[in-house]
This record gives structure tokens, C-alpha cells and sequence, in this order.
């Protein structure tokens, strides 16, 4: 197989290479008193989930040239017993794991390991537990999250991130993306300096002790020169200092093309844990947005810091508006408003995933179907709503022919998790 080429410079490029995750066991073995430790807000039934989510991956190949599991992935990077076993020794040190469960996972084949970091182990299955440690009924417990692929890394430009989660029951997903990245066979070519950002490695090594989270829902990039990224619940300051930090020596040094990070502050709340959550870009040209927080007038309105990487140190200025902020970068986006002008339908929709769109292609978006004003304001902007039931029971329907189109998706089980279609991706390659 061909080594794949990071390469991510709009969230609007048609679509080449996507990571996704099909919900597995681990969303069937939830119980409610794991729910909200695991950031669901509602027990999934698995197999609508499945079903939601199989419909979604083929949507997604009707663009791009390939969608992989990151489960797949991360089998196929274990190929080597050495490298199962380092993998087991930094989750180990991570996690803090039993003996038991360490030697349970060293004697596994790769693939039940990854099986077994992402379903979990059941307490019953190792020895040694007392009651303390019986946390869930698991000695290794479940990351339901990875079905979220958008937040544990992202790539941005040729390089990539591997995020720090800001949350307990994420912890372990950027340590599966790290290995990915550095020992899959289409991915090892990547060099040190690709990584931007990395708070896991010197965690590990014991250099740092309190690492700064970021979170891929809260990483846009959207220009070759502009990144926004959100300061929110689960991404703090220090992190986008650090990340607008790394990018200016790349600038520096003649690597990188970016030369704005425009940091959003957003309030700390669960409806809008990432930047993704109230603002995704559907066209060259357009976004979709959660007005309250980006109307002028708003009391609610989110200001930003904005930073220029082209010189020797970090300057800062700030903004009162992203889209203001976005005009003074030469980006002049229409904004189209999840839940319409409706204040009511605005706040359920957004709730809903309804201004978290994912763009295929320039124009082309997918979106959760149950955010009907939603979708009725993207028809007023040209789109054509299409099911995404009758998309792939037609195969005439191009959604290259230049149309502006927006497929929804039936989402009644994946969005209890919390989560829409842009949290459901990670792009590692975009014309
Ligand atoms: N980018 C996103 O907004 N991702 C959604 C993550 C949902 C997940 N249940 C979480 O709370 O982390």
C-alpha cells in the first residue's frame, strides 16, 4: 500500500483520506452509571448506532478516495511484536494498569489487543482486584469516545497534533493516534518535526507533569495561512499558546504556510465543549454558525484572540468577532444559522450537532437529519437536502456535479453520544 501524504489545508477540500471509527461492543456494554464518566448522554442501542454509522462511512465514500478504521489502523500498526509491547508499556505508564492486565494484553495477537484497549477488560478476567479497583466492573475500562475520531489528533497542513484530552475518559485515544502515527506502515515516513503538538511523549518520558489539553474538535484549519481554534472546556490557553508556539518556528524556518491562529474563547460548557460544536465552514465560502454567539449584538458574543506567527516572537492582538476576524484575514464567509432565526430551535439544534456539519467537498456536507430548521435554512442557501437514504439508494446522484448539496444522515442513536458528523472524522488528506 501507498504511504499516505498528510495534507490538510481547508475543511472544505474535496476529501481523500478519512479516518472514522464504527461504534463496536464498547458502545453495547455501557450501563447507566458509566454514562456520564463517559461523557454519553444516553445508553446507545449498539446495532441502530451501527446502522446509523454504516449509512454515514458510505456517504463518506461516495467522495472520498478512502475511509479506514482507526481500529484497522491500529492493528496494522502493532505489526511488529516490539512494538505491541513498547505500546503496552506506555499504556502501562499512562493508565497506571495492573501487572495482570499488562501480561493479559502482552500474550494477546494485536488485534485483540486493540480490541481489548478499545471494549475494555472486565474485571473477572484478571486476578488480584480489590473492590477499590473494581471502577466500572473493568480493569481496563471501555473508551466509547474513539467513535469521535475528530478529537484525540488532527492534521494540520503536511503535520499533525496528538491532543491532549482534557477529560479522564479520553485519555487513552491519543496514545492509540500516536502510535499510528509514528509505526503504520503508510505513516512511519512522517518525521519528528511533523508532530506540532505532543504533550503525551514528554508525559511519558516523565518530563512534564501537567500537560496542556487540546482537542480536535477545537482545530479548524482554514486556509493554507489561517487556523482557528477554541479555547473552551476542553482546550486550554496554554495549549493554543504552545500550538500557535510550534507553528510560528515552523513559519520560521520556511516550513509552514500558516501565519494566523485565531483563538475563539468559548464558555466552558458541555452544549459547546469544541469550536466544531457552534461553527463548521459548508463551502468555499460559507458557514454554518450558532448566531447567538457570533451576531454583533449578541450579549453572547465571542471574542478572539488573534495571533500573527510571521515574526520572531508571538504577537497578539484581539477581535471582537470571528467573522470579523475571518474578514480582516481575507475571508469574507456567509454565515447560515443552525436552527434558523428561531432563538428556541437555535439552542435544541445546536444541541443536536445542528451547526457541526461535515464538509466532503466544497459545498458538500453531511449533517445530522433531525435539525430540520437547520436544514431548511441550508435549502434557503441553495442546498439540495437530500437524504442520505435516497443519495445511496441512487447511484446517479453525483455530489461532484457542482450542486450544492446536504445529505442527512439518520442520527437518533449517534447523536445521544453527543457528537455530529464533523466530530466523527478525522481528514488526513484534502485536495
Ligand atoms: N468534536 C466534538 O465535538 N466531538 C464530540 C465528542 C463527544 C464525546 N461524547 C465527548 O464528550 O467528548
Amino acid at each position: 500500500m501507498q504511504d499516505i501524504q498528510l495534507k490538510v489545508f481547508s475543511e472544505t477540500g474535496r476529501l481523500k483520506q478519512v479516518v472514522v471509527h464504527r461504534p463496536g461492543p464498547e458502545v453495547d456494554i455501557m450501563v447507566p452509571d458509566m454514562m456520564e464518566q463517559l461523557l454519553f448522554d444516553d445508553i446507545l442501542y449498539g446495532d441502530l448506532a451501527r446502522r446509523e454509522h454504516d449509512v454515514f462511512r458510505q456517504v463518506l465514500e461516495r467522495v472520498a478516495d478512502e475511509v479506514l478504521d482507526i481500529q484497522d489502523l491500529f492493528v496494522e500498526a502493532m505489526d511488529s511484536e516490539g512494538t505491541k509491547l513498547a505500546f503496552i508499556e506506555d499504556f502501562r505508564r499512562l493508565v497506571d494498569l495492573q501487572d495482570e492486565s499488562a501480561n493479559l494484553l502482552r500474550d494477546m495477537a494485536p488485534a485483540d489487543v486493540a480490541q481489548a484497549l478499545i471494549t475494555g477488560i472486565p474485571w473477572e478476567d484478571t486476578l488480584g482486584h480489590t473492590h477499590w479497583q473494581k471502577r466500572f466492573d473493568y480493569t481496563v475500562r471501555p473508551i466509547p469516545n474513539l467513535l469521535f475520531m475528530r478529537d484525540p489528533a488532527a492534521v494540520v497542513g503536511h503535520g499533525y497534533n496528538i491532543n491532549f484530552m482534557a477529560t479522564w475518559a479520553r485519555e487513552r485515544e491519543p496514545l492509540i493516534l500516536s502510535y499510528v502515527f509514528r509505526h503504520h506502515p503508510r505513516l512511519r515516513h512522517l518525521k519528528e518535526t511533523d508532530r506540532l503538538f505532543d504533550q503525551l511523549t514528554p508525559l511519558l518520558k516523565g518530563e512534564i507533569r501537567m500537560p496542556q489539553s487540546l482537542e480536535g474538535g477545537d482545530t479548524l484549519v482554514l486556509s493554507e495561512r489561517v487556523l482557528a481554534v477554541g479555547c473552551s472546556e476542553r482546550t486550554s490557553a496554554d495549549a493554543v499558546y504552545q500550538l500557535a508556539e510550534s507553528l510560528r518556528q515552523d513559519h520560521h524556518r520556511g516550513e509552514g504556510t500558516f501565519d494566523t491562529l485565531l483563538m475563539v474563547l468559548m464558555p466552558k460548557i458541555r452544549s459547546a465543549m469544541h469550536l466544531d460544536t457552534i461553527f463548521t465552514r459548508t463551502s468555499e465560502d460559507e458557514c454554518l454558525i450558532y448566531p447567538p454567539f457570533f451576531t454583533d449584538d449578541s450579549r453572547e458574543l465571542l471574542n478572539v484572540v488573534k495571533f500573527d506567527l510571521r515574526h520572531a516572537s508571538l504577537h497578539t492582538s484581539t477581535e471582537p468577532n470571528l467573522l470579523r476576524a475571518l474578514r480582516g484575514c481575507g475571508m469574507d464567509l456567509r454565515p447560515i444559522r443552525c436552527g434558523g432565526d428561531n432563538y428556541i430551535m437555535q439552542q435544541r439544534e445546536q444541541w443536536t450537532d445542528g451547526a457541526n456539519a461535515f464538509c466532503l467537498a466544497p459545498g458538500v456536507i453531511v449533517l445530522y437529519g433531525r435539525n430540520r430548521a437547520t436544514a431548511e435554512e441550508l435549502a434557503r442557501a441553495g442546498y439540495q437536502v437530500t437524504l442520505a437514504r435516497d443519495l445511496l439508494a441512487d447511484p446517479a446522484i453525483d455530489l461532484l456535479d457542482g450542486r450544492k448539496y446536504a445529505v442527512l444522515l439518520e442520527s437518533s442513536e449517534l447523536s445521544r453520544a453527543r457528537g455530529g458528523p464533523r466530530c466523527m472524522t478525522m481528514p488526513l488528506s484534502r485536495d
